[in-house]
């Protein structure tokens, strides 16, 4: 038996060939915590989640890293009254809460990429010795990768130095081509100096791709597997990743892998359209479990497009997925009835679905052709039979992070207060932009609103605590 997974940068199903025989090791792109997880974030965090549950089911030792982006421009540009660092701690636990109610396990390691300068610096410098970057040329603190020093740039998405746009960062005076890159970049006036870290280039803070080049190394070492995120990362950031980490010398990740976007009836989530649906909404909508459902029956590499009926996430696809799962569960419900389930091995139809790049449309077709079976040999009184269907059931459940026995839906410090916790902190996040805006009674109504339901809001001098009276 062999694991296929779909490299995007040979753009074919290969082979999954650990470097260490018996061990996978995965980065994943975590979060830039600058906002409330919306459902394409915690889309991915699925996806590999998954992954690395079949990889382990296959007897693979799995280290899983995925990282918290907690400096970036956008941390900075959204703190407004408060620092960004207490921004970003309250919204990475807002992305823990989403991850955790809908049974996402929690990574190997998790580093945040604050505590890894000093690695970003190490790697800045070798690439500077290599010739592959360069202090910036206006003489500010700014340090760029050039990209006309290394031939195989653009090798991930397959484009040409010149036909790509230019990198977005920083000055273009300071630099060698447009192209180019920010590795370091210096801290600007309006900066807060908790925001910088001094290096051999002048005080800044590290570009987000330089960030995770330094984590997966220093977590994973020089080479390794897989290395993931959504299909909206692959440029820039992961070609830049990808052209740092071999300019260094390093071997970097063996398959790159991306998981599909998550749309909203026909169209892509953004913040001016408006119709970004949160974590929060789809906890509302429809139970954890079922929100995972839904978001691991579709293949991980296509795009999941949530329909709703008429904006409401009641009805619409979550319907649907609440109608199949619930299926599922009616069988496992009817099959406890008359005995407890034997423990199975999942059938070899759903193991070769899942070898193949993790085709969980095939494998959950299996899924509801079993539970289909049992419910005839219930019908039929063919306990036997019924039982051994209902325990092949459960396996595949259980691979797929759905079992819904499992603890996690059950004990409300995982379900239940993470849905709590991610609804009230968008409420806060809201009250927030209505006083920005200088909007009181609308500040206010949330502040009741939340009192009403016995939730006490304290506002100190730069954050916001929350508890429950
Ligand atoms: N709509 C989406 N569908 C699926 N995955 C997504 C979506 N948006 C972001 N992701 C993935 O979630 C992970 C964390 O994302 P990150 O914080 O970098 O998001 P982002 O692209 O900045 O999101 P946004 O700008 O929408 O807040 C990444 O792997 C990213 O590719
Ligand atoms: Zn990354």
């Amino acid at each position: 038996m062999t694991v296929r997974i779909y490299d995007s940068r040979q753009q074919a199903v290969v082979d999954l060939q650990p470097l260490q025989p018996g061990r996978v090791s995965m980065y994943v792109c975590g979060p830039t915590v600058q906002s409330s997880p919306h459902i394409g974030h915690v889309r991915s965090a699925v996806a590999y989640d998954v992954w690395r549950r079949w990889l382990e089911h296959r007897g693979l030792r799995v280290a899983f890293v995925r990282n918290v982006t907690d400096i970036d421009d956008k941390v900075l540009v959204n703190a407004v009254d408060e620092p960004w660092w207490a921004l970003a701690y309250r919204v990475e636990l807002e992305f823990s809460a989403a991850y955790r109610a809908v049974g996402v396990l929690a990574p190997t390691y998790e580093p945040r990429a604050t505590a890894s300068v000093p690695e970003m610096h190490a790697l800045i410098a070798l690439l500077i010795e290599r010739g592959h970057a360069y202090p910036a040329l206006d003489g500010s603190a700014d340090v760029y990768f050039d990209v006309r020093s290394w031939e195989a740039y653009g090798a991930l998405t397959r484009q040409s130095v010149e036909k790509m746009e230019p990198a977005a960062d920083a000055d273009p005076r300071g630099k060698r081509d447009p192209r180019d890159f920010a590795l370091w970049k210096a801290q600007k006036d309006d900066e807060p100096e908790s925001a910088s870290w001094a290096s051999p280039w002048g005080r800044g803070r590290p570009g987000w791709h330089i960030e995770c080049s330094a984590m997966a190394r220093r977590y994973l070492g020089d080479a390794f597997d897989i290395h993931g995120g959504g299909l909206d990362l692959r440029f820039p950031h992961h070609e830049n990743e990808l052209a740092q980490s071999t300019a260094a010398g390093l071997g970097f990740a063996s398959v790159w892998s991306h998981n599909g976007l998550v749309n909203v009836d026909g169209e892509k989530m953004s913040k001016s359209l408006g119709n970004s649906i949160f974590a929060a909404d789809l906890l509302r909508a429809v139970r954890p479990i079922v929100a995972r459902y839904f978001l691991v029956a579709p293949h991980y590499r296509s795009t999941i497009d949530l329909r709703t009926a008429d904006g409401s996430l009641e009805g619409g696809s979550l319907a649907e997925a609440e109608t199949a799962f619930g299926r599922i569960e009616a069988m496992l419900d009817r099959a406890a009835r008359i005995g407890a389930l034997p423990d199975e091995a999942v059938p070899d139809a759903f193991g070769a679905a899942m070898d193949d790049d993790l085709s969980t449309p095939q494998a959950v077709a299996v899924l509801h052709d079993t539970a289909r079976a049992a419910n005839i040999a219930l019908d039929a009184g063919d306990d036997r039979a019924a039982l051994e269907r209902a325990g092949q059931v459960l396996a595949m459940l259980r691979v797929l992070g759905l079992d819904p026995g499992d603890e996690v839906w059950h004990s409300g410090q995982s379900a239940e207060a993470g849905a709590l916790a991610s609804l009230v902190e968008t409420l806060l996040a809201e009250r927030r932009s209505a006083r920005e805006a200088r909007d009181f009674a609308a500040s206010d109504r949330i502040r009741d609103a939340l009192a009403a339901a016995g939730i006490l809001v304290e506002d100190g001098k730069h954050t916001t605590t929350w508890s429950i009276a």
